[in-house]
């Protein structure tokens, strides 16, 4: 075994992360060790962040990225602003590159302390996503959940950033439909081979719009970034806003730009909680004793 290995419990507006300081060694954080923070009420978490040594030449580090039940992810908004700001407390600096399994990302923080994460360009194709079947055109498929004569909710947008996003379009107030009894279902669905975080949006100008998010392996949180992206570029796409919206998650606030490069550039908080040391094997961890509470 390798040994303790320092983390910080963060939030990106209440999108549970903890940012694992794996530099330096070359073993991974285990999915046991992450189910066993996730049963921990202290420890619970959306994301686990692990921050490696650099793969690649022009990059500062990799990021090892898991889900709450163990599973990876390949792309994760707020958790990389999480990784930005603790790295940025640390080094000073401001600019980061970092490469994920989904490839290479920009991110730098701003004076004020906001953060931006360039999560890169959106992919269409039904193959991307990816689906089990052919849509030539993801702006709408087909799927439908509820009494089949009366969906609940129906014709999703399917994009992805890197992850694969169903967007459901709704009229009436996103706390009004039943994610947590939906969600598994549709992120389970056999249509999404990989599964898919499940989005209800509803828009409520050409710049704001609302989201509540069930994610792939996490179940529902308070936000989740790649969503927001996910989620803006669907809307744009559909012509239902522009491409610039300030969206309102359950934690709070997040600004997503799809420029006209095709990249799309995550702005928002993120927030330190507390710092300690865990086992990346098993997930056993202690809190740092000048830590808050
Ligand atoms: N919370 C993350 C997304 C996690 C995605 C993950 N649930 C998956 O794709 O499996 C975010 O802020 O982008």
């Amino acid at each position: 075994m390798a040994g303790a290995a320092p983390f910080a419990k963060m939030n990106g507006i209440g999108n549970e992360i903890i940012v694992a300081d794996m530099r330096g060694r070359a073993d991974r954080v285990s999915a046991a060790a992450a189910v066993a923070l996730n049963a921990d009420a202290a420890t619970r978490f959306d994301q686990i962040m692990a921050i490696h040594d650099a793969r690649t030449p022009g990059t500062n580090y990799f990021i090892d990225i898991l889900n709450s039940d163990g599973s990876g992810a390949q792309a994760c908004g707020n958790g990389t602003r999480c990784v930005v700001q603790a790295l940025a407390a640390e080094t000073g600096q401001k600019v980061f590159t970092f490469e994920t399994v989904a490839g290479i990302l920009n991110a730098q923080e701003h004076e004020g302390g906001l953060i931006s994460v360039d999560m890169g360009r959106p992919r269409f194709g039904w193959q991307d996503i990816p689906l089990a079947e052919e849509f030539r055109d993801t702006r709408m498929i087909e799927l439908q959940i509820g009494p089949i004569d009366a969906p609940v909710l129906h014709s999703p947008s399917v994009v992805s950033m890197g992850n694969p996003h169903a967007i459901f379009w709704v009229d009436r107030d996103v706390w009004s439909y039943e994610l947590d009894r939906f969600g598994p279902l549709l992120e389970n669905h056999p249509i999404f081979p990989e599964r898919a975080n499940i989005t209800i949006a509803q828009v409520t100008s050409p710049e704001t719009m609302t989201i509540r998010t069930w994610e792939r392996g996490a179940g529902l949180t308070r936000a989740c970034g790649s969503a927001a992206c996910a989620s803006v570029v669907a809307a744009a796409r559909t012509k239902r806003t522009g491409r610039n919206v300030t969206l309102r998650a359950p934690g709070g606030e997040l600004r997503v730009e799809w420029r006209g490069d095709d990249h799309v550039v995550l702005t928002g908080a993120a927030e330190w909680e507390f710092s300690g040391t865990f086992d990346p094997a098993t997930g056993a961890w202690t809190r740092d004793a000048e830590s808050a509470a």
